[in-house]
């Protein structure tokens, strides 16, 4: 597990957009593809604010992906995909069915029909190995990363890749996220945290007796590193302040 920390929230997506490029370059170098999982929330956008410029990129050999998605229409405000088509993807030359949207409620009748349509499109075969390179999850003031919040019995969902989520805590209601079991098969998992109200998760899933039910973020893992993308004020509740793992 590593932590970088940054004094600002801009300087913080800054960076994690221009290690986005690097782990997207090195991904295709190795495997020819690059499999990239994109979060909802002001780091959404931010965390994709190099791409645009990027040199060295082949497009055509990039998958984007969600770690969750609000049971929504296509093209509602309220969908996570809308912060990456505005802040990036639409100006990118990726692919159309590249994008791996979550199906909404325009398309399939609910939420467990979407989570079986995106689950397939997951397990498909596809170019590389069908493993996430980078998966970047936010993660809320109560500590939940995509919609696998405290507490909340999808969250225990077992032999899924990816699930349907009722009575969400935070609207909307109903939501389809990726499990613990799909996102921790990924090479690296980043969580991209900035804000004071984000402090004490972020130390509680710090903590050596951190449990994921409690504290979500706490049991999200990569399978080569797990990077903790902390702003200044996010970071100032962990024990030394400048934690570096
Ligand atoms: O699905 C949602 O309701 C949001 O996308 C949510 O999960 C968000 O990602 C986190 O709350 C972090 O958001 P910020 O990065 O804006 O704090």
């Amino acid at each position: 597990m590593t932590v970088e920390k940054r004094n600002t929230k801009d300087e913080l997506g800054k960076a994690i957009s221009d290690r986005l490029v690097a782990e997207i370059v090195a991904a295709q170098s190795d495997r020819g593809v690059a499999h990239v999982v994109l979060t909802g929330g002001s780091m959404g956008g931010l965390s994709l604010q190099s791409l645009p410029d990027a040199t060295g990129v082949d497009w055509s050999s990039v998958h984007f992906w969600w770690g969750d998605e609000r049971f929504v229409p296509a093209g509602s405000p309220d969908r996570n995909d809308m912060e990456a088509d505005q802040s990036a993807l639409s100006a990118l030359p990726v692919p159309a069915e590249n994008i791996h949207r979550v199906a909404g409620p325009d398309e399939v009748a609910d939420a467990e029909a979407a989570a079986a349509a995106y689950s397939a499109a997951i397990r498909a075969p596809k170019p590389g190995d069908g493993v996430f390179d980078v998966v970047m999850l936010g993660m809320g003031p109560d500590g939940h990363v995509a919609s696998l919040f405290p507490h909340h019995p999808a969250q225990r969902t077992e032999n899924a890749i990816a699930i349907p989520v009722h009575d969400s805590p935070k609207p909307p209601p109903d939501r389809v996220s990726l499990t613990f079991e799909c996102l921790n098969r990924s090479r690296q998992v980043w969580l991209l945290v900035a804000g004071a109200e984000k402090a004490d998760s972020v130390a509680a899933a710090h903590a050596p007796d951190a449990d994921r039910w409690d504290v979500p973020a706490a049991g999200v893992h990569g399978q080569h590193d797990t990077i903790w993308w902390l702003d200044d004020a996010a970071a100032a509740k962990l024990p030394d302040g400048a934690p570096d793992h």
